[in-house]
């Protein structure tokens, strides 16, 4: 786990625990077997740690957390006292990143030197905790507290030149490390170390720390809403200038143990490898991730310039991947190539990208007006209106006009891929490519197989996916998906509750203190309300019936017709300046509560007999999240998605389902499947017009078990393969 290696006068430790050196438990004894090794030498000089492979150190092995034996001694604190005291200099040679424990270990070295290209960074925030392995305690000692506070309770990476500047490192290099470590290490053996070890010196603007914290704090709380792990990141860095250097660090323990048990943590730490399970993609027949190719894509092309296929264009050509933009309308295409521009004259003015950068994505974008034009494509998104007498119609003129081995992809909401692939000769080469709204914005792809997509197909959109920067799951064709339909279930409980008593603001203020992003009302207002009518109107047509603003049941099921009143009024949302909300047209991201739309609700509760009352914030909570959770144990159940991981992902990225609480199947995990089994079945009794409080059979299933089945264990459950 850390090779120990003589060269010359220098002894070198390389970390070697694949595939990115997290510091388990053999690591860091490792470590501390080397120093002292090394101390006990006399032909040693200095002592240099490198990492082996493409990274210095990704910090502390995160498995090890769950399992408390797993922080046996010698935890990184006593390594790390074992590095400090050593009589002989330590150098760290940071390659690749240092991060967490990886960055504390090279602050417990007497000198940092790393490559041009290394980054270094905090990312225990990410997780819930905060570097205590006296990192909060000792970074200020070289950065000073602002920017330590900054950096520790954003969890950002810094290149390493920043960390330079800041102190950090004491050299950046431009040739080989470890050749770089030895000629450092050569010059500094024989200095004093005290000055060079950071438990020894003060911060030095310690007199001001109240006052820095206080602006931090103020920052930390508007922008990481409902975390706590930043804050206890800031007070612990606090600490570092009003205690003694041990008193902090005692502290500092103190703080990420409270951390490391508590619920956020354990919930961003499953959303860490939730997150990287759902790239692990494998499809019912056998094929993977692990034995599938995906095919080469150098050209693409996107039909519709409208929210979603201009969004999706600045995804591929951001990513260096050509496009062919196709309009039906000449004037729609010059709208979309003009909102492509702007959105990317905003990253240049964020400085996500220089205006060299903007020029080159533009040369890869070119406009057309027939399909024609995309005859020699690897590949082509589909993103028109949400109909699919339409989408079958330009598959099969696509299936005429693209070279045979031309994937077809459609970015449909709901549609059954099987009823679009079957338009064209090549099912098999037809999958759906859900983007989710900004698609420049939002990091989730929602890929979808039908019952014909290849196992070459899949693999290449999910490799599209990573090319793009995406958070990539793959699930099975149904009606909605799993993004779509299970969040239905959570847009419909909140429409009825408007029916009931609430008014849109009320709602998204409940949930946006839950933790999402955005209420659900906000989240149509960005979508558009013509979207969601579209959607409504197709299901109905599919279903046979006409929807109206007047009706109230279709075949014994529940509709809340409100939304379809506001797109009578031609209040589509923000595109419009008015929806659920109104807008200043200079400010659009400000939703303002409207009375007109009051006025509305109130009308069309009075129509329809509804009688309201006042209802609590936890019904809010609950009527919207246990009726997506139960429709989450139906997709689980019918293996539309593989694991419960993939949907909290799609909750994650997809609907801005708050990190910190995991995903609504974790939320559930946590409340305890009994208690929601239980509400799911009060509810179905209150509401037995809307079919999704049946409760699922496997929720039902879960539930009956004595004990708690831990959510690894769900899937056993599936088609009666257990019980
Ligand atoms: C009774 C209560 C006890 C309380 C005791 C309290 C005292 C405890 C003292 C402990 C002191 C701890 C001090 C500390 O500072 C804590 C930390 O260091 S926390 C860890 C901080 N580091 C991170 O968060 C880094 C996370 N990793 C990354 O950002 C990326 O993985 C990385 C940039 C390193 C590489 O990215 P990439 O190349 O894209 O690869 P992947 O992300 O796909 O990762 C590959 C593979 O490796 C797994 N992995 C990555 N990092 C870790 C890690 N730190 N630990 C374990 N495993 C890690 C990752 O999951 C992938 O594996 P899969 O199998 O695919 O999931
Ligand atoms: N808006 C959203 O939030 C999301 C929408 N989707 C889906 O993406 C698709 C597109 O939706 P939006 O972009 O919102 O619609 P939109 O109405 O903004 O754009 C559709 C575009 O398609 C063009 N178009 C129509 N027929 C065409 C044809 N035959 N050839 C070329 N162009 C044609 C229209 O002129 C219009 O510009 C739909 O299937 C929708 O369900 C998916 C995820 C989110």
């Amino acid at each position: 786990m850390v090779d120990y290696i003589i060269d010359q006068n220098l002894a070198i430790l390389a970390v070697n625990n694949p595939p990115v050196n997290a510091l388990s438990h053999h690591v860091r004894e490792g470590l501390v077997e080397g120093i002292k090794k090394a101390n006990a030498n006399d032909q040693v000089t200095a002592i240099v740690i490198i990492g082996k492979g493409k990274i210095f150190c990704s910090g502390a092995d995160i498995r090890e957390f769950s399992n408390h034996a797993a922080i046996k001694d010698p935890v990184l604190t006593s390594v790390g006292h074992t590095i400090e005291n050593s009589g002989k200099p330590v150098i760290s040679a940071i390659h690749g990143n240092a991060l967490g424990g990886g960055l504390e270990v090279a602050l417990f070295c007497h000198y940092r030197i790393a490559s041009e290209s290394a980054r270094v960074g905090f990312p225990e925030v990410l997780i819930g905790i905060l570097p205590g392995a006296e990192g909060t305690v000792r970074l200020p000692r070289l950065s000073g507290l602002s920017f330590a506070m900054d950096m520790i309770a954003s969890g950002k990476q810094i290149n390493a030149k920043d960390a330079f500047k800041h102190g950090i490192l004491d050299k950046v290099c431009t040739g080989n490390i470890l050749e770089e470590a030895k000629d450092f290490a050569k010059k500094v053996i024989g200095q004093p170390l005290d000055s060079r070890r950071l438990s020894r010196i003060n911060v030095e603007d310690a007199s001001n720390v109240d006052a820095v914290f206080e602006v931090a704090l103020a920052q930390v709380k508007k922008k990481y809403k409902g975390q706590i792990a930043p804050i206890y990141c800031l007070k612990s860095v606090r600490n570092s200038a009003k205690m003694s250097f041990d008193k902090a660090a005692a502290e500092e323990r103190r703080l990420i143990t409270e951390l490391m048990l508590g619920y956020q943590s354990i919930a961003l730490r499953y959303s860490f490898f939730a997150e990287r399970s759902a790239s692990k993609w494998r499809l019912p027949c056998g094929a993977s991730v692990n034995n599938t190719k995906p095919s080469k894509i150098e050209s693409t092309g996107v039909i519709g310039a409208g929210t979603m296929g201009s969004g999706i264009a600045v995804c591929l050509i951001r990513a260096g991947i050509p496009v062919i933009l196709v309009e039906k309308d000449p004037k729609m295409l010059e709208k979309g190539m003009e909102t492509i521009s702007g959105i990317l004259d905003g990253s240049v003015k964020l400085k996500r990208m220089t205006p060299g950068q903007k020029a080159k994505c533009m040369e890869i974008l070119k406009g057309a007006t027939s399909l024609d034009k995309l005859s020699n494509v690897d590949l082509v998104i589909e993103a028109v209106y949400e109909n699919l007498e339409l989408k079958r119609q330009i598959f099969a003129q696509l299936d005429k006009v693209c070279k045979p081995s031309t994937l077809l992809c459609s970015n449909t909401s709901t549609l059954d891929i099987d009823k679009i692939a079957s338009a064209t000769n090549r099912p098999d080469k037809v999958v759906g490519t859900h983007f989710f709204a900004p698609a420049f914005i939002m990091r989730l792809l929602e890929n979808v197989y039908g019952s014909k997509t290849s196992p070459t197909t899949v693999a290449t959109v999910m490799e599209l996916g990573r090319r793009i920067g995406k958070v990539t799951v793959l699930v099975k064709t149904c009606y909605g998906f799993v993004g779509n339909r299970t969040h239905q279930c959570f847009g419909a409980e909140a429409s009825f509750l408007l029916e009931e008593g609430c008014l849109p603001q009320d709602i998204d203020q409940v949930l946006e203190e839950f933790g999402m992003a955005m209420g659900p009302f906000k989240v149509s207002d960005l979508s558009g309300i013509d979207v969601g009518w579209r959607i409504r109107q197709e299901v109905a047509k599919a279903a046979g019936f006409k929807l109206t603003t007047e009706t109230r049941y279709h075949n014994g099921e529940r509709i809340s017709t409100v939304g379809d009143s506001l797109f009578e009024m031609g209040r589509y949302g923000i595109k419009t300046g008015k929806g659920w909300y109104k807008y200043d047209p200079t400010n659009l991201r400000k939703p303002v509560p409207d009375s007109d739309v009051a006025d509305v609700i109130l009308d069309h509760c009075a129509k329809m007999g509804l009688q309201r009352c006042k209802i609590p914030p936890q019904e809010i909570i609950e009527r919207c999240l246990f009726a997506a959770v139960n429709e989450c144990f139906r997709v689980l159940e019918e293996r539309v998605a593989e694991k419960p991981e993939d949907i909290d992902v799609i909750w994650q990225y997809g609907f801005s389902f708050p990190r910190y609480a995991g995903g609504p199947m974790f939320y559930a995990s946590q409340v305890g499947l009994k208690r929601v089994y239980e509400r799911v079945c009060f509810y179905h009794e209150k509401f037995p017009y809307s079919s999704h409080w049946i409760p699922s059979d496997l929720l039902r299933k879960l539930a009956s078990h004595s004990v708690e089945i831990p959510m690894s264990q769900w899937k056993e459950f599936v088609n009666g393969s257990k019980l």
